[in-house]
């Protein structure tokens, strides 16, 4: 007893001496920098984000004299090269030394949850706050703080939201010092042609804002670079060294380069298995379960059944070392599920094995992400989506064919796929395997010797044009057909095209559509003509939607103004049904003749005035052909009719079997319902006869982005924390942000099943931040107040 006594006498001693040892170090420390920033970032990076040092790109990137001078810049380097804690600590300088606030946009609502979540412990201690900006969520305007600096984690169409309302507020350039873009390239992609317009409209307007871009490595780097007067930084760092092989049939080639390009050199033979034709489970075999494997797969299907192949190949020792959690995993899931899990999920988790698609909801594969880095599962088959987003490495990736849907594969595709191959602190090397047919062999050559595609611009694909050009007038950026002429020569479709006389007729042609359809107006100044927005064009300016969907939208307001529908939610549910989710879902008819009929009488009144009646219901039945209003109005009610149903509080799982379509779309409807509900809000307040209709429909907001009961609505504040968790939380007696902010992480850890000790201590994180943010600005109203009431006397 006496010796254990003074053992522990002596531990403790040395731990106070280490203790005093490591303070010492630090307070010396404390003096050094850290590229400007006080050296607790530098701890503070090791402590939550375990990065002990900067990689030398990292180090030389920092110390670019692009960065120092300001001047815009775009780095390229591959996939996991470790480009977001550069950007994160650029953010941190703008906010701490710059005393400005920061814009970070990133491609999707879940990378936007995530990101918030990751970022939190950072708010708590370096003082800052951090704000979402996707689907439902963020504010317009943005609520201005005078005390503490924001991050903005927006996605692009919200990050143009803000953009617009912080220029026309006059707060953009006093606000925001810096804009970083991760995943510029998806410029190149459908949405990102709305990126491409709110970087234009920077550009034109010349405002003293720092542009970061980052990148996966592109084929047009320099356009890019021209288009947003950008210096480049690239680097072609990998932090676990890649071997590429391509296995075709029983032949498993090394690729290895020299003088003349890229070669395939056989290396092995494998024995393909009637129950395994591809050896796809042969070699997810090799690897697992001591290292981690991503199978990328063409479909969402074939993402299910090589799951349940690769399983079907796994005897029972599979099984044993993490049965426990693995079913904690199930418990949690079913959670999310209100007591349902995926079939298929159900079989392959035991083994450690999961596919990840969209069909499954943002929180299924939420956690099954978790799960993933945490080695509670180490083989995930999905599609290329996941390559894009999620930061997912595993020790080796296999490309289970060369097609993406029904598309050849592309050689970027292939890049940021194979890019996940190598956790970086995990394993020494990453390893890819690319699965082929013999006859798409020569295909695959051509792809892998062939230039990394560039990323065009999308302005004329997805004819944003107008759009674009109502925003510029709507913002005061241009009024004549000379600025609007110059404005374009700003954008990156400009980089990369002459435009030519053709172009100008094509713009004269877009400004004549925009004033015939009645968007734009020509009012006199002096001698001269300018343009100024219509009511309608102003509304869609505000509500960041397409003049199209703006005229759709004015007709039903105007419509609901006449009679809307109080008696239940479902003449405000269509009213923010969103027009992009239609082509999306297909009408099931029988299951739409079904839930038609169960409508009660006051539910069949709204859909009369909107224009459904029984005839409509038989004539569709019968496959005669309506109008292309009437159809576009049935389509849209069946969308909404699948809304309400979430509206009354079924869950995504029975939405999704009643109206045959994947649980994992029922989600999206709801977040792009939350979304369109925000810019229907605006339109409404922009165009003030519809201002009593902006009530209604921002009392729906908050349950629309969560759909939940009441008592769960504050914990699912928390970024990235869904139905599921939040039960659980709530059953775990954490009713408010409160008693989470105030929670150990340990305790939490065990009070809820399948939670990482790093999600729960971002939670816990989170929590403080929301409450520190709130107490503060109620803190700042009440010095307005008093300010306010300085020198008035009281009687
Ligand atoms: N200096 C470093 N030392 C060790 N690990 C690091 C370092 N920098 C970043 N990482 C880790 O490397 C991983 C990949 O980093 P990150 O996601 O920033 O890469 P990326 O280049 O942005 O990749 P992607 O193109 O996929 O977005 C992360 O887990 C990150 O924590």
């Amino acid at each position: 007893m006496v010796s254990k006594n003074i053992t522990e006498q002596l531990k403790a001693n040395n731990g106070e001496k280490c203790a005093v040892r490591q303070e010492k170090s630090n307070v010396l420390r404390i003096s050094e920098e850290f590229f400007g920033l006080p050296y607790k970032v530098k701890l503070l990076i090791s402590k939550y984000k375990g990065i002990p040092d900067l990689y030398a790109w990292q180090k030389e990137c920092l110390n670019l004299e692009a960065i120092k001078k300001r001047k815009n810049l775009i780095y390229a380097l591959p996939t996991s090269g470790g480009k977001t804690l550069v950007a994160e600590i650029l953010m941190f300088r703008e906010m701490l030394i710059h005393e400005k606030n920061v814009i970070f946009i990133l491609p999707y609502v879940s990378i936007v949850q995530e990101k918030v979540r990751a970022l939190s412990p950072f708010g708590v201690e370096l003082n800052f706050v951090v704000e979402e900006y996707a689907g439902g969520k963020g504010v317009f305007p943005p609520v201005k703080r005078r005390r503490k600096r924001i991050i903005y984690v927006a996605t692009i169409e919200k990050a143009s939201g803000l953009v617009n309302n912080l220029y026309e507020t006059g707060r953009l350039e006093e606000e925001i010092g810096l804009i970083v873009i991760d995943e510029l390239h998806l410029i190149g992609e459908p949405r990102g042609a709305i990126l491409e317009a709110t970087l234009t409209k920077i550009m034109y307007a010349n405002l003293q804002i720092h542009i970061v871009g980052m990148s996966a490595t592109i084929g047009n780097l320099l356009q890019l670079a021209t288009f947003l007067n950008a210096e480049v930084f690239t680097h072609n760092f990998r932090p676990v060294e890649l071997t590429e092989y391509v296995k075709c049939e029983s032949q498993v080639y090394s690729i290895t380069s020299d003088l003349e390009g890229k070669k395939l050199t056989p290396l092995r033979q494998v024995k393909l298995q009637p129950n395994d034709p591809d050896f796809v489970a042969g070699l997810v075999r090799e690897v697992i379960p001591d290292y981690s494997c991503l199978v990328f797969c063409a479909s969402k299907k074939n993402c299910e059944n090589v799951a349940l192949l690769i399983c079907r190949t796994l005897n029972e020792s599979f099984q044993e070392p993490k049965k426990d959690i693995r079913h904690a995993l199930l418990r949690a899931l079913a959670e999310e599920g209100n007591g349902d899990i995926c079939k298929i999920l159900k079989q392959t988790i035991p083994f450690g094995v999961a596919y990840h698609h969209s069909g499954l909801t943002i929180a299924e594969r939420k956690l099954l992400e978790e799960a993933f880095c945490s080695n509670t599962i180490c083989c995930i088959c999905c599609t290329s989506t996941l390559a894009a987003g999620v930061n997912l490495p595993a020790k080796r990736v296999i490309i289970r064919s060369p097609y993406v849907g029904n598309k050849f594969i592309t050689l970027s595709q292939y890049k940021q796929m194979i890019g996940r191959a190598g956790r970086a602190g995990f394993n020494e090397d990453g390893e890819s395997f690319l699965l082929c047919q013999k006859n798409d062999a020569l295909k695959i050559m051509t792809l892998l010797n062939s230039q990394i595609n560039s990323c065009d611009s999308q302005l004329k694909e997805t004819n944003a044009f107008p759009s674009l050009i109502l925003s510029a007038v709507g913002l005061g950026l241009v009024s004549s057909p000379d600025d609007i002429k110059l404005f374009f020569n700003n954008t990156l479709f400009h980089a990369q095209n002459d435009l030519d006389a053709d172009f100008d007729g094509f713009l004269e042609k877009s400004i004549k559509d925009l004033l015939d359809v009645g968007a734009l107006q020509t009012k006199k100044h002096g001698d001269m003509s300018v343009y100024q927005l219509s009511d309608l064009g102003r509304g869609a300016v505000k509500a960041n939607i397409t003049i199209d969907d703006a005229k759709v939208l004015y007709a039903d307001l105007k419509i609901a103004l006449k009679c809307v529908s109080l008696s239940n939610y479902l003449h405000r549910l269509y009213l923010i049904t969103p027009y992009s989710m239609a082509c999306q879902i297909p009408i099931n008819k029988d299951i739409y003749f079904n839930v038609y009929m169960a409508l009660d009488t006051e539910e069949l009144n709204v859909a009369k005035i909107i224009g459904i009646d029984d005839g409509c219901i038989m004539k569709f039945m019968s496959g005669r052909k309506s109008t292309d209003n009437v159809s576009h109005i049935m389509h849209r009610f069946y969308l909404t009719l699948i809304l309400h149903k979430l509206w009354m509080n079924r869950n995504v799982w029975e939405v999704g079997s009643l109206f045959n379509i994947p649980r994992g779309l029922v989600h999206s409807l709801l977040t792009s319902a939350a979304s369109f509900n925000s810019s229907v809000i605006r339109f409404c307040e922009e165009l003030t006869q519809f201002s009593s209709i902006a009530v209604l429909l921002k009392e729906m907001s908050e349950r629309l982005v969560h759909c939940c009961s009441a008592e769960l609505l504050p914990l699912m504040e928390l970024p990235s924390v869904k139905l599921g968790r939040a039960k659980q939380l709530l059953r775990a007696g954490y009713k408010n942000l409160q008693l989470i902010a105030r929670s150990d992480v340990n305790s939490m850890v065990r009070a809820i099943d399948h939670l990482p000790k790093r999600v729960a201590c971002q939670i816990i994180a989170a929590a403080k931040l929301l409450l520190l943010a709130k107490a503060e600005l109620l803190q700042e109203e009440a010095e307005q107040v008093l300010e306010g009431l300085e020198g008035m006397k009281l009687y």
